[in-house]
């Protein structure tokens, strides 16, 4: 199942950036284990905002759910969803 989903980032300002730098290593890392898995096909981020659309190729709403929670950024981002079925008009596959 693919999903279009929108993550907004908001760290506390209070944050310590030692703190903010550790949480934003191991996203990296976890989210580029995740692209070399296929699970997240594809990362942009959006222009001129500390925010990402990203697509999720996933069995289940469940497994989305589970991926998402499990991101170090988790407690501090805003994620809308949308799931997405094939356009009859498409000339691509859902691999494209
Ligand atoms: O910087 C972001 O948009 C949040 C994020 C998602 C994956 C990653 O590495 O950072």
């Amino acid at each position: 199942m693919l999903f279009h989903v929108r993550m907004d980032v908001n760290l506390p300002p209070a944050m310590p950036p030692e703190q903010a730098e550790e949480l934003k290593r191991t996203e990296r890392e976890l989210a580029q284990r995740l692209q070399h898995e296929g699970q997240w096909r594809h990362l942009w981020r959006i222009a001129g905002q500390y925010a990402n659309v990203s697509i999720f190729d996933v069995e289940s709403v469940d497994a989305l759910h589970t991926l998402l929670t499990s991101l170090p950024l988790f407690p501090y981002m805003q994620i809308q969803i949308m799931p997405l079925c094939r356009h009859p008009s498409s000339v691509r596959d859902s691999d494209a």
